[in-house]
């Protein structure tokens, strides 16, 4: 497969910050467009850097980054084709919601009318066509963040980078988003890099999850989750569903006592 064929190919990429810190080390993994795929890793293990050299906003040290066929930086001067949503829905208090779904369409121009009735759509697509007019403050966080998903949507992007984006809901809100993510992934024919802590949300979501070792991150394994799409509340009691969280798990704790031991 050529490098045009993934839609991402992180190739011995490694990144030490201008402090020394090293974060990353020899971290190989493609990814097939139209892959589900969760970095799962400690804290500190270099999953947040991972994704933003991905998105083009920090440069890898050593190694090379290509998504799509070409580097982060060439993608971002060029195309919308890269979304990415934080863990923070990070909106403008002054704009309604309609407003902040725009913004992002206004500043690569194009007419007005054809931003509106993409940010509708994007905005439909995530269960808020009723809170177009509302402002940021009037509304829960699970509705911020749908706020935030449905801007990264209405570029179009091809590839959605999300940072934990659900770290800081309760869990039955955050059962829900990942439905709908799933939902729109579906839809959207989107490739999806989501980095998180949490197993059963790496198990829920993905088609693959990479969990990555402690500082300096490395790949420790690849997991594999053959569960069939679309995935329904009633998959997280499945026994396959179970084991996979086992391995996951298990996984991330063999690493952590190599590194007590060793
Ligand atoms: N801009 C920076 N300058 C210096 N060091 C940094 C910078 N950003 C991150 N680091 C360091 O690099 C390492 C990896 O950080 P990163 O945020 O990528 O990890 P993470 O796996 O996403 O962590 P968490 O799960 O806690 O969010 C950490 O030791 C962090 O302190």
């Amino acid at each position: 497969m050529s490098d045009s064929e993934h839609a991402i190919y992180f190739r011995n990429v490694g990144k030490i910050y201008g402090t020394g810190t090293r974060a990353l080390e020899q971290f190989t993994l493609p990814v097939d467009k139209g892959e589900f795929v969760s970095f799962l890793g400690p804290s500190g293990c270099g999953k947040s850097t991972a994704l933003k050299m991905a998105a083009g906003l920090a440069e890898q040290t050593e190694g090379d980054i290509m998504v799509f066929g070409q580097t982060p930086q060439a993608i971002l001067k060029a195309s919308n084709d890269i979304g990415f949503v934080f863990q923070e829905a990070n909106l403008l208090p002054w704009r309604r919601v309609l407003e902040n779904v725009m913004l992002p369409l206004e500043l690569r121009g194009g007419s007005k009318k054809e931003n509106k009735k993409e940010a509708i759509r994007v905005l439909e697509m995530v269960g808020l066509k009723d809170y177009l007019t509302a402002y940021p403050r009037q509304l829960s966080g699970g509705m911020r963040m749908r706020v935030s998903i449905a801007r990264a949507l209405a570029a179009k992007p091809k590839l959605l980078l999300m940072d934990e984006p659900f770290a800081a809901l309760d869990e039955l809100t955050r059962q829900t988003l990942q439905r709908e993510l799933l939902e729109i992934w579906q839809r959207e024919h989107m490739t999806v890099l989501f980095v998180t802590h949490n197993v059963y949300e790496a198990v829920f979501l993905s088609s693959k999850i990479a969990v990555m070792s402690s500082r300096p991150g490395r790949l420790s394994s690849v997991i594999e989750i053959d569960l069939p799409y679309p995935r329904n509340e009633e998959i997280r009691t499945n026994s396959s569903f179970v084991s996979y969280v086992e391995q996951a798990s298990l996984t991330l704790e063999q690493d952590i006592n190599r590194r007590e031991t060793g």
